[in-house]
């Protein structure tokens, strides 16, 4: 790894400063000022006229001028290996997509394959401002590998998937368990695991209940699809005569260590439910307008203070990482849905990608805000790009509604700077992308010869 990678101590000077507080109240500020990343955390913070950060022992400083600084976005649902299977597919429903076309594809993976995915997609993680992905998939000892190699931070769960074959389930306990205990707080604490039941239609009682017990046992958090389609609602329906959070309220699942993505069809009951224990819900704006899966109700969820984070899906689903782009979909989805302009404003928004993300993950006391003692995930945005001026006095409404990933200049986490002046310092983007291509390219070959 280059040299700042070993950076020690960070000021970033003159910088317009956003900074989404809490994940209760709906408070973001903004000022001009300075910060002092030390080691992996952020030491001290100046408004502007206060008294300067002593710069005595600092190794590096970076110009904040004309730039917003701000807390890497936190990404709260991925399968990033997926980066691989880009345009495989598009244009369908859901239960067609998986089972046609990502599952046959899927079945040629390997460990070199996902790892290859995943530099893909931290790529682009780090470049378009992301700083921290809660990820579910196959081969996560390969994407831990490239997490640790790259400097991001990752929530890991593997994907179980067992349809009631007992062999099966026993196995992909073995599997979830070994990452457990291979990775869970490694790279200096940037990767965390999961447990990662796939879904309620996937995955069957025994399983789930299993889930419960381990994740207690080993304190560990839970990752899983909810209420995707209207399909999966009917299955679990048909299957055990409940919706599927009344099933899982049930058998004792539901806790505020589960992270339940999408969300999408829920009943008064559900969210009733769902505030009750205390889940959090990933909601996935592209991936569910693309598979035409359906709207979530997020106004009325956070308006019952519930957690709700956002997240991109894969990009077979989505087709691309970019949590700007996320967040003004997001916006825009709520206030067509709701026919009210007003619904997930600017500030509301922002703080899914940052704070909320962060309290979702059970990392509200590391990542999501810019406060002393927090661990330095940050990333700078430049105010002088074209489709940011003129600047809003609202800065969070040009992030929201004008800003894309690709206005991200640089990228900090855990203290470490990842991309400097839009310049990668911990990976090499074409050789990436190169070897990536030539992964596809060898499981559409297999997928062919398996035919
Ligand atoms: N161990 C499992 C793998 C599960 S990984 C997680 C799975 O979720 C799939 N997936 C990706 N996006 C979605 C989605 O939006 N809904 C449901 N499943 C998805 C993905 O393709 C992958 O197969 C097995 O043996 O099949
Ligand atoms: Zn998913």
């Amino acid at each position: 790894m280059g040299d700042t990678m070993e950076t020690k101590n960070i000021l970033i000077k003159n910088a317009t400063i956003l900074n989404p507080k809490s994940a209760e109240k709906d408070n973001i500020e903004s000022f001009k000022g300075d910060l002092l990343i030390e080691n992996d955390k952020i030491a001290e913070i100046s408004k502007k006229n206060e008294e300067l950060i002593n710069s005595k022992g600092v190794e590096k400083i970076i110009d904040g001028k004309n730039k917003i600084l701000m807390p890497g976005l936190i990404n709260t649902h991925t399968h990033i290996s997926m980066n691989l299977l880009r345009g495989l597919a598009d244009d369908m429903a859901l239960d067609e997509w998986l089972n046609n076309h990502i599952w046959p594809t899927e079945a040629g993976l390997n460990g070199e394959y996902c790892y290859d995915g995943a530099l893909l997609a931290i790529t682009e993680m780090i470049k378009s401002g992301t700083t921290t992905f809660n990820d579910m998939y196959f081969f996560m000892e390969d994407v831990a590998k490239a997490v640790n190699e790259s400097g991001i931070r990752g929530c890991l769960s593997y994907g179980m998937i067992d349809f009631g074959d007992e062999e099966k389930r026993e196995n992909e306990f073995k599997e979830n368990i070994k990452l457990i205990k291979n990775c869970n707080d490694t790279a200096e604490g940037r990767i965390k695991t999961f447990f990662g039941p796939h879904a309620t239609f996937t995955a069957s009682k025994e399983l789930l209940e299993r889930v419960r017990y381990e994740a207690n046992k080993y304190n560990v958090g839970i990752h899983i699809h909810m209420n995707e389609t209207k399909k999966e609602i009917e299955d679990v329906k048909e299957a055990t005569g409940k919706l599927p959070f009344e099933y899982l309220e049930d058998i004792g699942f539901l806790n505020s260590d589960v992270l339940a993505a999408h969300g999408v069809w829920l009943s008064k009951e559900e969210i009733e439910i769902i505030k009750k224990r205390d889940v959090k819900i990933s909601h996935n704006p592209c991936s569910n307008m693309k598979l035409a899966s359906g709207i979530a109700p997020v106004q009325e969820l956070l308006s019952k203070n519930v957690c709700v984070g956002l997240g991109t899906d894969s990009v077979a689903s989505n087709n691309n990482l970019d949590m700007f782009e996320e967040m003004k979909f997001a916006s825009l989805l709520q206030k067509v849905n709701n026919m009210n302009p007003e619904s997930l404003n600017s500030n509301q928004t922002i703080k899914m990608a940052t704070i909320n993300g962060a309290n979702a993950l059970n990392l509200e006391k590391e990542v999501g805000s810019i406060e002393i003692g927090k661990k330095a995930d940050l990333i700078l945005i430049d105010n002088k790009s074209v489709n940011l001026n003129p600047m809003s006095e609202k800065i969070s409404s040009n992030l929201v509604y004008a800003a894309n990933g690709s206005n991200v200049n640089t990228t900090i986490c855990n203290g470490k700077i990842l991309m400097e002046d839009k310049k990668l310092i911990t990976l090499n983007e074409s050789k990436i992308i190169e070897k990536a291509n030539k992964s596809i390219k060898e499981l559409k070959e297999i997928r062919e010869e398996s035919k």
